[in-house]
């Protein structure tokens, strides 16, 4: 047995230890734990004449919770599409565990990674339980076969998430809050080592957004999951995120715990807003409040 096998640890995806080399059986290749999981070089992206994102530089390590902010058009969803290699890189690069990703399958990155849209699902007839299965497609050959163990991991998924009561019921006889959850089971299905999420709340109230937060959390903890969320809600981020990384004009405007990056200087440079820091009753973690440019007189 040659000193790198015996340095792997071939361990499960529940409980990996983070030591020399191991083999993720998700990844399908060997990876070597000291690099980062992706490294984003120097990327950039025209669309024409237009370049959405300039230069950006940044590191992901496994198990990391980002969280991705920036004004509107400042080329969050962009990155995404790249991390996600649903766009390829005009200059720079991006690899995913060692390798361009470019270099990998599509259905080798529908194995190891997952995207939320906004509205993850739009309101259809098909009942709950087919859509969660659908998130196996990675691992079903051309029969339709799971090379896994799909009934009992879609089973336990709409357990964890709530839905075993909703399975049958048709996707568009369901609330947004509750269409979002069935969206996020879908992923969970998919048992992705990445997922990078766009703007997942947006169409929630609060408490579906708080719940929606916990699911993830919780998801995470007990998977080691990486996870990229562009959120417009900068509190829920430095709530919920370890990582912040700002995009300002395509550019990267700075990147951080939320404590180093949510100051009232960074909000006003990248944002333009005139913003009053606060911290958090419970944690102590920089909470955001905006202040009006022109305040009218109240009686
Ligand atoms: N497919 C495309 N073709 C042409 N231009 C595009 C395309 N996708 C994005 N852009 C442009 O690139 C810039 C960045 O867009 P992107 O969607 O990445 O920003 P964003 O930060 O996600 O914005 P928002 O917060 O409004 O969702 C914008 O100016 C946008 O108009």
């Amino acid at each position: 047995m040659s000193k790198d096998t015996n340095q792997m640890v071939h361990a499960n995806r529940n409980e990996l230890k983070f030591t020399g080399k191991q083999a993720d059986p998700s990844f399908n290749v060997q990876r070597d734990i000291s690099k980062p999981l992706m490294e984003v070089d120097g990327a950039g992206k025209r669309y024409g004449e237009h370049q959405a994102l300039n230069g950006v530089s940044w590191q992901i390590a496994e198990g990391d919770w980002w969280g991705v902010v920036g004004p509107n058009g400042s080329g969050k969803s962009t990155l995404l599409q790249l991390l996600a290699g649903t766009e390829s890189v005009s200059e720079g690069s991006i690899r995913l565990n060692g390798r361009n990703i470019t270099s990998y399958s599509r259905k080798d990155l529908s194995r190891m990674i997952a995207v939320l849209q906004q509205d993850g699902l739009p309101a259809i007839s098909y009942p709950v339980r087919d859509v969660v299965e659908m998130g196996r497609y990675p691992y079903q050959n051309w029969l339709g076969r799971d090379s896994g163990d799909g009934e009992k991991i879609v089973d336990r998924v709409l357990e964890e998430l709530g839905l075993s009561e909703l399975a049958d019921r048709p996707l568009d006889a369901l609330s947004g809050g509750q269409r979002q959850r069935v969206a996020l089971a879908k992923v969970m299905a998919q048992e992705p080592s990445i997922l990078l999420l766009d703007e997942p709340t947006t169409f929630l109230d609060i408490r579906y957004q708080l719940q929606f937060m916990e699911l993830l959390s919780t998801w995470r903890q007990r998977n080691r999951i990486t996870i990229v969320a562009v959120l417009h809600d900068l509190n829920l981020a430095a709530q919920f995120c370890d990582h912040i990384l700002a995009l300002k004009e395509g550019e990267s405007a700075g990147s951080g715990t939320p404590h180093a990056l949510m100051t009232e200087e960074h909000i006003r440079e990248i944002f333009q807003v005139n913003p009053a820091m606060v911290k958090h009753p419970d944690h102590g973690i920089p909470q955001l409040l905006l202040r009006r440019e022109h305040e009218e007189p109240k009686n």
